[in-house]
């Protein structure tokens, strides 16, 4: 009845990775952190590791993007044990979405009870600068406006509902917690909120994009995040995502700057040490306040 492309892994394939994962390590992660580019170590930071590459693991596919290491690192940060991807699946990689987000439905089958998502984007509010980091309280989902959301195909009831809410897609006190402790931090000056949009990419935005996504509401943009965020909530993970703002978008045509994968990994290496302790001190406040 459903295209091939659109069957996904079943959940007993799911729980096969799963099981094979918990065999190998005594972790039992109440948090799963996805990396963005450029961000990978944030997983270095664990402690007691156990990493296993993306191609030893049944059923993953391998990470081909420079920035994104290609291993799931199970570990503990602070004393909260954790599992980590250092580099994530994207849709350009030619990858269809069930695979791209298979890794959500293994963080639920693990045991995690909240996702921690960090990505790269391309700042569309003026107001924003390179550097800054903001924490999603909402996505646009471009791809969806075309009929492409990973939860096409049939629904296995064990994962979640047919229909998934998304109005509260992101955690609120979650969000919350972060602009608190980013506060506590000194990170007041470039901590800021708003709507990430994804885009399939792997070309950049043109200006004419730019200028309507921004028009649409968007504060920044990317191409990752929101699949895997509409997967875990499927199967009732919480969810906080945060973007670094790694270059500004082009919105003039007499500007001179071109958004380049080099620029958005130097962002993400000189803010490398800020993003680390904003998401360790969530992490071992998440466990004291009870939320997982
Ligand atoms: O995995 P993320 O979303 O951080 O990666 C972004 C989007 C593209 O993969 C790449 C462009 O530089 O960075
Ligand atoms: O400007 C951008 N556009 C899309 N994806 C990105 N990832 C980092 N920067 C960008």
């Amino acid at each position: 009845m459903y295209p091939e492309t659109h069957t996904g892994y079943s959940y007993e394939e799911c729980r096969a990775t799963a099981d094979w994962l918990l065999a190998q390590t005594a972790v039992r992660p109440l948090v799963g952190i996805v990396c963005g580019s450029g961000m990978g170590g944030l997983a270095d930071t664990l402690k007691d590791q156990v990493a296993f590459n993306y191609k030893d693991i049944p059923n993953f596919p391998q990470s081909t993007v420079h920035g994104h290491a290609g291993q799931l690192v199970f570990g503990t940060l602070k004393g909260s044990p954790c599992v980590c991807m250092q580099g994530r699946f994207h849709l350009y990689e030619g990858y269809p979405m069930q695979k791209i987000t298979l890794p959500m439905r293994i963080f639920k089958l693990l045991g995690v009870q909240t996702v921690i998502l960090t990505n790269a984007a391309g700042g569309l509010n003026e107001d924003f600068k390179v550097g800054d980091i903001m924490i999603i309280k909402d996505h646009l989902n471009m791809p969806g406006f075309a009929g492409n959301n990973p939860l096409i195909g049939p629904n296995d009831e064990r994962f979640g509902v047919r229909f998934p809410c998304m109005s509260d897609a992101y955690d609120r006190e979650l969000q919350q917690l972060a602009m608190d402790i980013g506060n506590e931090l000194g990170y007041g000056d470039f901590l800021r909120e708003g709507v990430y949009c994804v885009l399939g990419g792997p070309s950049f935005e043109t200006i004419a994009e730019c200028r309507m996504l921004h028009k649409l509401g968007a504060d920044a943009v990317g191409m990752s995040t929101v699949h895997e965020v509409i997967v875990a909530r499927h199967c009732g993970m919480r969810v906080f995502a945060l973007s670094l703002i790694t270059n500004q978008t082009v919105m003039d045509y007499d500007s001179e700057e071109k958004a380049n994968h080099e620029e958005v990994l130097e962002t993400g290496k000189s803010r490398a040490e800020q993003l680390e302790r904003l998401v360790s001190t969530m992490v071992t406040r998440i466990g004291h306040n009870n939320y997982c």
